[in-house]
């Protein structure tokens, strides 16, 4: 089945596969959200079915829980958790500093909220996503329904005031819809080409009303997981500073592979 899958699904599959290595039996296990995550929570599965690893699984979006479920994990709520010990989660970009942009599969809150009240994120991501500077991807910000157009007037403004190179804001759209999150709220998109402080729009963003939460994510990530599509995976720690560069077996899981690809 190798062979069917690209080298994109590849370098996803190996970071996803090494950042396992991480979850210790015992833990409560944050479960990210979109096609990285989504390796993960396979990888996981694996491990509890073949392996008897015990862990509980906090999932990010009702994509990733269904998802969990199917594959054997035991899931359960934040509320339930109240603090996790690890988080794995994909990302939409990464900088230097472990700064990302999150939000693409639109399960940012969520995903912010477990990654915070987690002992550690791990983001698990192919090496297209690093960046030097942050914004090429367009920034989701989450925000009520109601008033959303006064909301988007506000953000606009907003931008006037910080160093980015591009203000356009789009509703995100569901076909002829707007996208609606779990929550029941919408995702406007800034495309914003670069944003030279992140920190600071992070801040300023969550000022606006209407505004419930945006897909930076300032120092809360400690480690990426970079895998490459042949098997490669680099490790970058934001403690250590160390790129450990490892190579990976490429493991032949037809289950796995047949699964994903359906
Ligand atoms: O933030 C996210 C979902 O809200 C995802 O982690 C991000 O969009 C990356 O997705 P993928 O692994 O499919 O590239």
């Amino acid at each position: 089945m190798t062979g069917e899958l690209s080298p994109i699904d590849k370098a996803k599959f190996v970071a996803a596969k090494r950042a396992v290595d991480y979850v210790e039996d015992g833990m409560r296990v944050g479960l990210g959200t979109g096609s990285t995550a989504a390796w993960m929570v396979r990888c996981l599965g694996e491990l509890v079915r073949e392996d008897g690893l015990k862990i509980r699984g906090v999932p990010t979006s009702t994509r990733t829980a269904q998802l969990a479920r199917e594959v054997g994990i035991e899931v359960i709520s934040l509320d339930e958790a109240k603090w996790l010990d690890l988080t794995i989660d994909g990302a939409d970009e990464f900088d230097g500093e472990l700064n990302l942009i999150k939000g693409g599969g639109g399960a940012l809150l969520q995903e912010k909220i477990v990654a915070t009240a987690s002992d550690q994120m791990i983001v698990i991501a192919d090496a297209a996503k690093e960046v030097e500077r942050l914004g090429a991807f367009p920034l989701p910000v989450e925000v009520i329904p109601f008033g959303w157009q006064t909301t988007r007037a506000l953000l606009e403004e907003m931008l006037i005031s910080v160093d980015v190179m591009g203000r356009d804001v789009t509703l995100r759209m569901n076909g002829d819809h707007p996208y609606v999150t779990d929550e029941g709220n919408h995702i406007l998109d800034l495309h914003l080409g670069r944003i030279g402080n992140a920190r600071q729009v992070a801040m300023v963003l969550n000022q606006i009303p209407g505004v419930v939460e945006n897909g930076l994510f300032v120092d809360i990530c400690d480690v990426v997981v970079i895998g490459y599509g042949d098997g490669r995976v680099e490790m970058r720690d934001i403690n250590e500073g160390t790129v450990e560069k490892d190579r990976l077996d490429f493991v032949e899981s037809e289950n796995l592979f047949t699964d994903m690809m359906d």
